[in-house]
């Protein structure tokens, strides 16, 4: 296998075993922590830290409630997996370039990990799907990926690499299986853990309500900013994938617009105008659910990792 220069490989290998324990340098499972999404690493033992301003070709995360370390440790009981977790990610709207992005995802594929769990905070378009629910996507819908924004886009990362890479399996059948044993076991209703279709947007701006309606009628259950680009870059590099998406809101779909018109008419005949509630998503609500419900997804991911053992 022969790596490509402009992504320093070798010097970030170097760079995290130079630091990592050697027990912890070879982990099995790799995750990456979403928005308010960090309180995983609770459930990390012998944890060891690595800032990504230590790694090279690693960039910042600038996004509240990302962290910027890899964590190091082991996960379930007994003698534990070793894993990876990646505190903190990266989003093109960021200004990261899509081969940013996914460059942590090919580190860690260059650690040793065979399969990778991805989390994402996200908005509900799927009516059914409550505040609090966790979706294991089963597909995408990526417009951007249709219209030039790939990250698999430009010169291949390794000489071993496919060019052209099938999505019909990139969500492992066999992880979905594990997630919904562990919520069996974890006493969790069909309600609370389900499955669905992620619409990935570039962001930063969450969705206008056409936007949101467009979407849920091309048949997608959750929309966010992230996760697609590092399935890519996964499936390319031969890991089996699992991504669970936190709903955080419900996007905005309303079946009718406020007829500002008809309440003027009202206002103007000296009627009372009731209004409606202002309806808004904002990032710190995002956060919020992500800390109270992040405990479901943590047992959920320990579970699946434990049973990787
Ligand atoms: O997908 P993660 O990183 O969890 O974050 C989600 O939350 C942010 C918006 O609130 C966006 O970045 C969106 O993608
Ligand atoms: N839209 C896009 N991304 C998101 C949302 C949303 O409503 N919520 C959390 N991430």
């Amino acid at each position: 296998m022969h790596d490509f220069p402009d992504l320093p490989f070798d010097a970030a290998i170097e760079a995290i075993k130079a630091t990592v324990p050697s027990h912890l340098q070879s982990p099995r499972v790799g995750i990456v922590c979403g928005s308010g999404l960090s309180g995983l690493v609770d459930s990390i033992r012998d944890l060891h830290l690595v800032p990504y301003n230590t790694i090279p070709g690693f960039a910042e995360s600038t996004v509240p409630g990302h962290k910027s370390s890899l964590a190091f440790g082991l996960m379930g009981s007994g003698e534990g997996v070793p894993v990876v977790a990646m505190l903190g990610r990266f989003h093109p709207y960021e200004g990261h370039d899509l081969r940013v992005v996914v460059y942590p995802i090919r580190v860690m594929a260059r650690l040793g990990i065979t399969n990778l769990i991805l989390t994402n905070a996200a908005g509900g378009l799927n009516p059914n799907l409550a505040v609090g629910t966790i979706v294991a996507l089963h597909d995408h819908l990526a417009l951007p990926n249709m219209t030039g924004m790939n990250a698999l886009l430009g010169p291949l990362t390794s000489s071993s690499h496919a060019r052209f890479v099938p999505l019909s399996d990139a969500y492992s059948p066999a992880l979905r299986r594990l997630l919904f044993l562990g919520a069996h076991h974890l006493g969790l209703s069909a309600d609370e853990v389900t499955e669905g279709t992620y619409a990935w947007v570039s962001g930063p701006t969450y969705e206008s309500p056409a936007e949101g309606r467009f979407l849920r009628l091309v048949g997608a259950d959750v929309v966010g900013m992230s996760t697609v680009p590092e399935v890519l870059a996964a499936r390319q590099e031969g890991l089996n994938v699992m991504a669970l998406s936190l709903v955080t809101n419900a996007v905005v779909i309303p079946e009718t617009y406020r007829d500002i018109r008809a309440e003027v008419a009202t206002e103007l005949a000296g009627k009372p105008v009731e209004l409606p509630p202002a309806q808004v998503v904002s990032h710190e609500e995002v956060l919020e659910i992500g800390k109270a419900k992040g405990q479901v997804m943590m047992k959920l991911v320990e579970y699946v990792v434990s049973a990787l053992s």
